[in-house]
């Protein structure tokens, strides 16, 4: 089917875009660069993060994304900069930053300018194929990296943990179904997240994280991602436990993200 090749085509894609990085610059100078920069708190097992996540009540991961394969262009002015800065004024735990640059429009670019602007941490959003997108992140300034399960083979998974964990990163591994929530838990990963949309098919079903919440132990940081509109949605997944929501269209169509947010809260009507 055609929609299920999009993901494979995306994943090519991104492998031709790392093989492209590599030439300009090997893997043992970027690795080495991304490996001074952990700090001595991030040595201590302290992630920023998971720590922003981890917060009492519901955390919002609000993202920074200018199309879509399955929406196409959400939002034709893109001021990304200050895109992220209200996200963090509002009160946001995280930000979440597409780079991959073919279906998103996404770019390196705005997560390194992103990061450097705000003071909450920042998660690269991309389609990781290569370990060498985890150093990459790093030296971007992110403090986690996306994971997807649908993409990595399990031994795969682990190794991109534990790279991803010794440079201080926290890692957001996705899972859509109870298969993958499962190869997550056994990879160790902390923070799981699960995605409401089919990435095959790109069907939204919220009811989806609700199903797999079970599955997933509580000192586990449990994610919601994608077709989040409402309040209610909030409210549903609050009271299944949902540490944080991970929202993007519903913020990108909005004008006063602040005002948003506050909606999504259900602080007013
Ligand atoms: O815009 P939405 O429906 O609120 O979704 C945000 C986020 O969950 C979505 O962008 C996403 C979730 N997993 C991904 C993997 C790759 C690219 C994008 C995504």
């Amino acid at each position: 089917m055609v929609i299920i090749m999009i993901l494979e085509e995306i994943a090519a894609k991104t492998r031709v875009r790392v093989e492209e990085q590599k030439k300009k610059r090997d893997i043992y100078s970027l690795r080495r660069d991304a490996e001074a920069m952990v700090s001595d708190m991030e040595k201590r097992g302290d992630f920023p993060f998971k720590k922003a996540l981890s917060a009492e009540g519901m955390s919002f991961i609000c993202e920074v994304k200018k199309a879509s394969p399955s929406k196409g262009v959400i939002a034709e002015d893109f001021p990304y900069l200050d895109i992220a800065k209200e996200y963090e004024e509002a009160g946001a735990a995280a930000i979440s930053v597409l780079t991959e640059p073919c279906y998103f429009l996404g770019s390196d670019s705005y997560l390194e300018q992103i990061a450097s602007a705000v003071k909450i941490p920042v998660l690269r959003k991309d389609f990781t194929v290569d370990e060498y997108q985890i150093f990459e992140a790093k030296l971007l300034g992110a403090s986690s990296v996306l994971l997807i399960c649908t993409l990595l083979e399990e031994k795969r998974l682990k190794e991109y943990l534990e790279i991803a964990h010794n440079l201080g990163l926290s890692a957001l591994v996705e899972a859509h179904t109870e298969a993958e929530v499962e190869a997550a838990l056994r990879a160790d990963a902390g923070i799981i997240g699960v995605n409401n949309r089919n990435l095959k098919t790109f069907e939204v079903d919220i009811t989806t994280s609700n199903r797999l919440r079970k599955l997933v132990p509580e000192e586990i940081i449990f994610v919601s991602e994608s077709g989040i509109k409402t309040a209610q949605d909030v409210a549903i997944l609050k009271q299944n436990k949902t540490d944080a929501v991970l929202i993007g269209e519903t913020f990108m169509r909005s004008p006063d993200k602040k005002k948003q947010l506050s909606i999504l809260r259900g602080e007013e009507m």
